[in-house]
């Protein structure tokens, strides 16, 4: 704990003095976004003066029911309304308050950019609130598909233009704004083309896989029979749509943002969708919702994906109650695997939690919502303090070493009680006391008895605190909470496979027969720890060693989280020593001999070996080592 934190013994006392200074760490490095006075949509195309939307519009008004902070999306009451935050430079504009289930994401990299020091907060209405801090243009960039140079846009009032990956980039985005990474981009947003409707003369008889790199067709813009339906669901930057396809009469999600030129809160959705739209459409796998095209029009950008009928694993919990552990196994397992295909790219999540994941009709499990995805290069760092105050981990609360893909796993461990209680992780506590538990406590959040052991095991793996600690997804997948449900074992090997077409050496992964007889090998021993720990050391040898689990840490600004002290920014490629807060808050601070300089030592140890709770809630360097990939 940092020397300023001061201890105190009322609850209430300390609670006011987290607030108070997280109040001092926010208003160092943050100004909110002041609402703007609507105007006209030629105004701000001509003037550059900012629009309200809609949505901002619904807040300014108050909205309907609105917190802010409501511990979940719309019609949840399960949180009580947190005290106002205004101290915390967080201003809800709709009189509700600061963190709820919603996501926060600022950024912590150093640089001079203007938009550096703001942080937008966007009230979700009755869902919950973001907060976002555009990022620094000098902030690496990761790598991004060549774009074509700019072409006419397309002629007519309401015309709409269908572009792809190296497509000319919309007139109206001639400006600044931000690209798919968070970056400062110089305008371009990639779209793709709609698929042709199935079963129409030209179009292939399935959806397409999105296309990356094709010349544009605007006969498919003519050929575009997707049909607005009703509204699904409102997320923070924009509203989602069913979209019918009369000629088809398939679905889709239509998620629509409207294109306000020179508003901060449009650059932000756009930035947000532009993101979501360049990661989803890399990326296909059964546990992801499948992203089919873009589309701008003339004052709304149309993102097209898979329609999930069944609505989130949030919504589910609202209306049906807490899960049954079956459920909550299936769920878990297909989550893992929608994970161990994004982790295999290096990429992750950084939302995960109840209302980002859909369930379809037939149960199965679709990520969504990947607005807040990022993809790791070797060198990036990744210190942004994004995601979801109750389903954040440690680590990027702290936010001092950078972290990795580990996040994600700490979030599935937070979703898990989320689908055991109904009720978000650190539930009992408002959003600062939450994230004060979660950044400087040694706790993790309850874990309800009612759970079977193998659920408790699995949780408190997920729920380790020192992020190499905590297992791989593909590792996961093998944990028995998970690994013994009757059809799991074929779909995990083709998931496998497509998570890691390649062992890191280069040399192709095994195949499917290869990895069941392992796999049976290593049920067959399941009582005989010695014997597992073996096959666990020859499966590490197949799943390739993912140096995105090789966290580096790179310098952090002192704007990276609320709860971090100010201390010296420290090194390169490496792994950075804990935060010093660590140290303050009763537990050792890593001595250098003890401080992992590799974090990708090959895994001798039984994965699945349980820590005893009093372990995992341990300081890192306290903890059971585990090398990781
Ligand atoms: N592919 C989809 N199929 C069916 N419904 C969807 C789909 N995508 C989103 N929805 C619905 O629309 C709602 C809003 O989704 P969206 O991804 O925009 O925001 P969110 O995840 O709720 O919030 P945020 O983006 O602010 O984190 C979801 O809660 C869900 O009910």
């Amino acid at each position: 704990m940092p020397g300023w934190w001061p201890k105190r013994s009322s609850k209430s006392k300390e609670l006011q003095k987290q607030e108070e200074i997280l109040s001092k760490s926010f208003e160092k490095s943050s100004r909110i976004v002041k609402e703007t006075r609507p105007r006209s949509f030629d105004d701000v195309l001509n003037k550059g003066s900012p629009r309200i939307s809609p949505r901002e519009n619904k807040i300014k008004n108050g909205g309907s029911g609105s917190s802010g902070f409501s511990g979940f999306d719309s019609d949840h009451k399960a949180l009580p309304l947190p005290r106002p935050m205004s101290s915390l430079g967080i201003v809800d504009q709709t009189g509700g308050l600061g963190f709820g289930s919603g996501s926060i994401s600022s950024v912590s990299s150093s640089g001079s950019s203007e938009d550096q020091t703001q942080f937008g907060i966007f009230s979700r209405g009755h869902d919950d609130t973001k907060i976002m801090q555009p990022r620094s243009p000098i902030q690496p960039r990761s790598p991004r598909q060549p774009r074509s140079p700019r072409q006419p846009r397309s002629p007519g009032p309401g015309s709409r233009v269908t572009t792809t990956t190296n497509s000319p980039r919309h007139p109206r985005f001639s400006g600044t704004y931000l690209d798919c990474t968070g970056k400062l981009d110089d305008g371009k947003i990639e779209w793709h083309p709609l698929p042709l409707p199935p079963g129409s003369p030209t179009s292939p008889p399935t959806l397409p896989k999105p296309k990356t790199s094709v010349t544009i067709d605007h006969s498919q813009c003519q050929l575009s029979k997707w049909k607005k339906g009703k509204l699904l669901g409102r997320g923070t930057f924009g509203h989602v749509y069913l979209g019918f396809n009369s000629e088809s009469g398939q679905m889709c999600a239509i998620k629509e943002v409207r294109v306000v030129a020179d508003d901060q809160t449009s650059k932000e959705c756009l930035k947000q969708l532009n993101q979501e739209i360049t990661l989803l459409s890399q990326l296909s796998q059964r546990n992801i919702v499948q992203y089919y095209g873009s589309e701008l029009g003339e004052e709304t950008l149309s993102v097209y994906l898979e329609y999930v009928s069944g609505g989130s694993i949030h919504k589910l919990l609202q209306e049906y109650g807490a899960f049954g552990e079956p459920v909550i196994q299936n769920y878990t397992r297909q989550i893992l695997s929608g994970l161990a295909y994004l982790h295999g790219r290096n990429t992750v999540h950084r939302d995960i939690k109840g209302a980002n994941i859909l369930v379809d009709p037939n149960g199965e499990i679709k990520l969504a919502d990947f607005g807040m995805a990022k993809h790791i290069t070797n060198c990036s760092s990744m210190l942004s303090f994004k995601g979801s105050p109750y389903w954040m981990a440690p680590e990027v609360v702290m936010n001092s070493n950078g972290y990795n893909l580990a996040v994600d796993i700490w979030s599935l461990g937070c979703t898990i009680l989320e689908m055991a209680t109904s009720k978000p992780p650190w539930g009992q506590y408002e959003g600062v006391a939450a994230i004060f538990k979660i950044g400087n406590s040694k706790e993790i959040p309850e874990i309800p008895d009612h759970l079977s052991n193998d659920a408790k095991s699995f949780i408190r793996l997920c729920l380790q605190r020192e992020p190499s600690a905590r297992p791989t997804a593909s590792q996961l997948l093998e944990h028995p909470f998970v690994r013994d449900q009757a059809t799991t074992r074929v779909a995990n090997v083709n998931i496998t496979k497509e998570a890691f077409p390649h062992t890191f050496d280069g040399s192709r992964t095994p195949t499917a027969q290869e990895m069941r007889s392992n796999r049976t090998n290593i049920s067959s021993f399941d009582g005989d720890r010695a014997t597992k720990s073996r096959l666990t050391a020859s499966r590490d040898l197949i799943i390739p060693r993912n140096n995105a689990r090789n966290i580096i840490s790179l310098p952090v600004s002192p704007s990276s989280s609320p709860l971090r002290h100010y201390g010296p920014a420290y090194q390169s490629c490496f792994m950075s020593p804990p935060h010093p807060s660590f140290s303050l808050v009763g537990q050792s601070s890593y001595g250098s001999s003890e401080f992992p300089l590799k974090s990708n030592t090959i895994n001798l140890l039984d994965p699945w070996f349980e820590i005893p709770q009093s372990k995992s809630q341990t300081p890192p360097n306290r903890s059971p080592r585990r090398g990781l990939i």
